[in-house]
């Protein structure tokens, strides 16, 4: 017997595929990665196990079954493998697609049940699922990842839909096709070891997929601020900085600074978790005043710090009239009570002639200062001319 016939390969086949089955496995019990979309993956390769061993385990089962069991781990393997790749492209799940391929098929494979499952049915039904997986990897990856590199990632798929169409074509038009995954002749080994290399490329595939998410997770994170998902200082500066390199283009660009007034008394009154509360509360407030392009950032504690790109002064004032008034209209809700919750804002033009954005930050927070020196719940203007604070309390 040759080394690499085709039994040989789709042994090896089998234990790739059983040991993708167990790194799912891990992922979702060890280290939660995407468990719903883990767990499909999982089941989807326990099931290609049985298909690819169908010589041998054919000699453990009554030979009425014939290769039935194998054609159907096979048909619901891709059908699970597509909903699991869905999942983890973050896509909607609609499963209704893949349910008519899998259910049509099932149904075709089982028209031919005097002479064994229809194989060209089956064949072409996961030549269609491979097919949906490479679509949403690609519609959903670029979201993620640089385009050529979602279209490497959905490359497996595609090949491997595009192999198993022909392996369609030539079932239904060639004589002597049966028994495709299986027996030792040089076109069959051939078969054995595309196959082979198709679930190495689409295993890899699948985990790049898993890396790329994590990646982007982590840089996520390491931009935001992990309580109310507001940009930390240091985005906050980055973003800072290009609109003051732009304001040196002639750009009008402000920034609305904002801190909570007597925010450790809600911490010491009702507890820690009502502060977050309130923190995310205040968000709430601000993101519902904020346009798409605006960007908010956490600078400390309770102090926040709202960008406004092509805004004079003036109008970012009025949107901080419009947060003080809102805030105080509506209060934190917290178990059942209202706790008032207020603020004091400062207003200030981005200034030329500083580009990391550390004088307009600080005048921002002078004014702030300004605002709570006088009282609280109001807003500070900067005054270019007096550079003053110009004092306005919303009614
Ligand atoms: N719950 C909660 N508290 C925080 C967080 N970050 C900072 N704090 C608390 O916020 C409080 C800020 O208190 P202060 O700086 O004295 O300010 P303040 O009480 O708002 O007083 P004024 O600013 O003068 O109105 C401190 O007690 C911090 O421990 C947070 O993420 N969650």
């Amino acid at each position: 017997m040759p080394p690499f016939d085709a039994n040989t390969l789709s042994l090896v086949t089998a234990v790739v595929n059983g040991f993708m089955a167990l790194v799912w496995l891990v992922m979702v019990r060890s280290f939660r990665i995407a468990p719903a979309a883990s767990r499909l993956l999982s089941a989807a390769y326990f099931l290609f196990i049985p298909s690819l061993l169908c010589l041998q385990c054919q000699s453990w089962w009554p030979s009425a079954f014939g290769i039935w069991p194998q054609s159907f781990c096979s048909l619901a393997g891709f059908a699970l493998m597509s909903l699991g790749v869905r999942r983890l492209m973050r896509l909607r799940q609609h499963w209704g697609d893949v349910a008519v391929i899998t259910g049509a098929a099932a149904l075709l494979m089982l028209s031919g049940a005097g002479a064994g499952p229809n194989l060209p049915a089956l064949v072409l039904a996961t030549a269609l699922l491979s097919l949906l997986c490479a679509r949403d990897i690609w519609s959903g990856g670029r979201a993620l990842q640089a385009a050529w590199l979602t279209a490497l990632l959905a490359l497996p798929f595609s090949l491997t839909g595009l192999l198993l169409l022909a392996r369609t074509a030539s079932l239904w038009w060639l004589a002597g096709a049966e028994g495709f995954f299986m027996q030792g002749n040089a076109d069959r080994a051939t078969l054995a070891w595309l196959y082979l290399l198709m679930t190495l490329m689409i295993a890899l595939g699948l985990v790049s997929i898993v890396v790329m998410r994590l990646i982007a997770r982590i840089h996520y994170m390491t931009l935001r601020d992990p309580l109310t998902d507001a940009l930390n200082r240091r985005a906050f500066g980055a973003e800072l900085q290009t609109l003051q390199a732009q304001v040196e283009r002639g750009h009008q660009h402000s920034l609305v600074m904002l801190d909570v007034d007597h925010f450790k008394r809600i911490n010491d009154r009702l507890g820690h978790a009502a502060g977050d509360a309130a923190l995310l509360h205040l968000v709430a407030v601000l993101q519902v005043n904020m346009r798409e392009l605006d960007r908010l950032g956490r600078l400390g504690g309770e102090e926040f710090c709202l960008l406004l790109p092509h805004t004079s002064q003036q109008d970012a004032s009025r949107v901080a009239q419009r947060i003080c008034e809102a805030l105080r209209q509506q209060g934190l809700l917290w178990q059942g009570a209202s706790v008032p919750l207020t603020a004091s804002f400062g207003v200030v033009a981005c200034q030329p002639g500083d580009p990391q954005g550390d004088s307009t930050l600080a005048m921002a927070d002078w004014l702030v200062y300004r605002a709570k020196s006088a009282g609280r719940d109001r807003i500070c203007v900067a005054d270019p001319d007096m550079m003053l604070g110009r004092m306005v309390t919303p009614a």
